[in-house]
């Protein structure tokens, strides 16, 4: 798909929308889509050349890094989120040419190979220049949104492809209604059969785990000029999309309407002297019995499938801390190739290509829809402030 009007790298958005967020303003003739993926090690002799990059440029010590490392070696150095993005990248061809789209898919990774810079490479030789990113990331934060466009603006420069080929990228999706519903049946699974069981609706909890951030970096999340809150627009997007899901969980089953449920963090790193978002999920799991909580479904609505954070983090350390305060506990569902989400992507896709207007776009949250081009000053790093972006205003 390839025609003049789409030759020329142009910022393809103006703000001109009616919440005054810059959305696409005129349908684009993309020429591929690039799915953007963080990658992860594939054998052990990945696992540190995989850690040296995810830290790249904090000079971190490889000492360090082993630390982390275990979790990886633990499971022979393989994390399955290559797989799974293999999986997610047919899934989404399928679907493309199910709706008679004809556009390829290029996939690549800010951290591992196959890296962007490969697929962006890739798309260029095939004469596609004009590119539209999914990068596997809900939420906005300087991890989950500006730092994909950072990378897209490096490996821009790095292959010499800067103004040649150009990234724009879909805009945040956590409250599209394909990604809330992909994560409901398997909560409502799990909270039935705790029913069944005979644990009581008061001692039956939903903890909804999300990746924590640094606290300042949660309050630079989203757009500078709109206040959602102490833990910016990355808190008030989870806590948004957890009240959806359990709505729909109360419809899927009307026993499960007044179910309890927090959102919760996972993973931190950093040093202890950096306040990041809390409460720490097992922190949190260990106060439960003497909150009279027997059994949690744990829904990790922060990442998009089943990768070594999903893994160890909570199929791993959280189960062991319920184990040890005796609270029955089942990890859900991530959305995974779950093909209502994989339909949303393709819808977001062509929401885009199409540039509908906002008030047409599905939202399933008040917060959304979000908007398609960030704009400047949204989710600035707190470590390294601006650096050049691709797929938006700078900086
Ligand atoms: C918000 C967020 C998401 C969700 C959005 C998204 O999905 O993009 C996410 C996803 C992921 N994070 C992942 C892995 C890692 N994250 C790290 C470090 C960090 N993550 C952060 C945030 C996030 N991270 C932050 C603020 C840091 C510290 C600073 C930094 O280093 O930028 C480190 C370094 C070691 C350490 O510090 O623990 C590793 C190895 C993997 C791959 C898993 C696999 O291999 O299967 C995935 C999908
Ligand atoms: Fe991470």
């Amino acid at each position: 798909m390839t025609d003049a009007d789409s030759s020329t790298p142009v910022a393809h958005a103006s703000p001109a929308s009616a919440t005054g967020e810059p959305y696409a303003t005129a349908p684009q003739e993309y020429d591929g889509i690039l799915l953007a993926g963080f990658g992860g090690p594939e054998g052990q002799d990945d696992v540190i050349p995989f850690l040296r990059n995810v830290t790249r440029g904090r000079g971190i010590p490889d000492e360090r890094l082993e630390e982390v490392a275990h979790h990886y070696r633990h499971f022979g150095g393989i994390s399955p989120i290559n797989a799974q993005n293999r999986e997610l990248k047919r899934a989404i061809e399928a679907e493309l040419a199910a709706r008679g789209i004809d556009l390829p898919v290029y996939w690549g990774n800010r951290n591992w190979a196959p890296y962007l810079s490969e697929a962006v490479q890739q798309a260029a030789d095939a004469g596609d220049t004009l590119l539209l990113a999914f990068a596997t990331s809900a939420y906005s934060s300087f991890s989950s949104c500006r730092q994909y466009r950072e990378d897209f603006a490096r490996v821009l420069d790095e292959t010499g492809l800067d103004g040649t080929v150009s990234i724009d990228k879909i805009r945040q999706f956590f409250d599209h209604p394909a990604f809330i519903d992909s994560f409901v049946p398997s909560i409502a699974h799990a909270l039935g059969r705790f029913l069944d069981e005979g644990v009581g609706p008061g001692a039956t909890r939903v903890l909804f785990a999300t990746h924590s951030i640094p606290t300042e970096d949660a309050r630079r999340s989203g757009p500078r000029d709109r206040d959602f809150g102490s833990g910016g627009a990355y808190a008030a997007q989870h806590l948004a999309v957890a009240a959806a899901i359990m709505e729909k969980v109360g419809s899927f089953d009307p026993r499960l309407a007044d179910i309890a449920w927090e959102l919760v963090y996972q993973s931190r790193s950093g040093p202890p002297s950096q306040p990041w978002l809390e409460p720490d999920i097992c922190d949190r799991i260990e106060q439960l019995p003497a909150e009279h909580v027997s059994a949690i479904a744990i829904s990790p609505i922060g990442f998009v499938s089943d990768h070594m954070e999903v893994m160890w983090d909570l199929d791993t350390e959280a189960i062991e801390a319920a184990d040890a305060a005796g609270i029955r506990a089942v990890r859900t569902d991530t959305p995974g190739a779950d093909p209502v989400f994989v339909a949303g992507i393709v819808d977001l896709i062509e929401e885009r290509i199409a540039a509908v207007t906002p008030s047409e776009r599905p939202a399933g949250t008040a917060l959304g829809p979000w908007f398609d081009v960030c704009r400047p000053g949204c989710c600035e790093n707190v470590r390294a402030g601006f650096k050049p972006v691709a797929a938006g205003v700078a900086p």
